[in-house]
């Protein structure tokens, strides 16, 4: 367990959207912060980490639309909730925001000592520091303004490396990234930007021509969170 506060921007029950979990029922837990700055970002209203937005548990879980106010809670704090909150997934996935700006062995390890698995959803600018048993998608940030020096050591632990492309250039980034890091028992996906439809051909014809995974926001089609 570790003693740090986990700042909390949205918790919620859904389904899976995303990548090899897409279906599974789970537990979302948004991070508050990111340095990142992707000009597509779905998730803006996590970016800013400043304690003026410090709100109460009540408010932040029942929010009705998203807002950029949060609560800080411990690892224990957490899981009571989940309890409290009377959740059925046995999923989490830890997601932001950049959710690697934690340390998340404590709350990852707690997770799998009471019965659930854990996926964190990164974007590979900072360490992932998790349980081993933690599974690790990466969405490599490329050229982004604040991407930092990781990614190397973040694609190689990651279990999924899933990557957002919306031209034939993003393709080319993944290659190049991808040159030198050992794939097996990797599973590679693309993901379209925000639904385009020339996005999403793309990365239909480059997963056939390459026996990729096409990940698409399942969630957004459905209109559930
Ligand atoms: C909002 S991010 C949060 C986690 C982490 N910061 C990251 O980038 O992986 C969660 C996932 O959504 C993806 N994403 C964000 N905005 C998107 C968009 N407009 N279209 C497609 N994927 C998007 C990210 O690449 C990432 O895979
Ligand atoms: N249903 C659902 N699936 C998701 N997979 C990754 C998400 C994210 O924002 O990280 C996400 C999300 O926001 N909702
Ligand atoms: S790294 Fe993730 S949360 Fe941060 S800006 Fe990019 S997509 Fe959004
Ligand atoms: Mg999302």
């Amino acid at each position: 367990m570790t003693d740090q506060v986990l700042n909390i921007n949205e918790m919620f029950e859904t389904i899976q959207g995303e990548g090899v979990y897409t279906g599974v029922p789970a537990i979302f837990v948004r991070l508050q912060g990111c340095p990142v700055g992707c000009p597509w970002c779905d998730t803006k209203h996590t970016w800013t980490l400043d304690e003026n937005l410090i709100d109460s548990v009540d408010a932040v879980i029942n929010k009705s639309e998203e807002s950029e106010r949060f609560f800080g809670i411990s690892d224990l704090g957490l899981l009571a909730l989940f309890e409290q909150q009377g959740y059925n997934a046995k999923h989490v996935v830890i997601t932001g925001g950049e959710p690697c700006m934690y340390d998340l062995t404590g709350i990852t390890e707690l997770l799998h000592e009471r019965g659930f698995t854990s996926q964190i959803e990164t974007s590979g600018t900072f360490e992932a520091k998790c349980a081993q048993q933690t599974w690790v998608t990466v969405s490599p940030k490329v050229n982004m303004k604040g991407g930092y020096d990781v990614l190397t050591s973040a694609l190689q632990r990651a279990n999924e490396i899933k990557h957002p492309i919306a031209m034939q250039k993003h393709v080319d980034e993944l290659d190049a990234l991808l040159a030198g890091i050992d794939l097996t028992d990797k599973v590679v996906c693309l993901q379209p930007i925000s639904q385009q439809a020339r996005a999403t051909e793309l990365a239909i014809k480059t997963c056939i021509d390459r026996n990729w995974r096409l990940s698409l926001q399942t969630h957004k089609y459905v209109g559930i969170a």
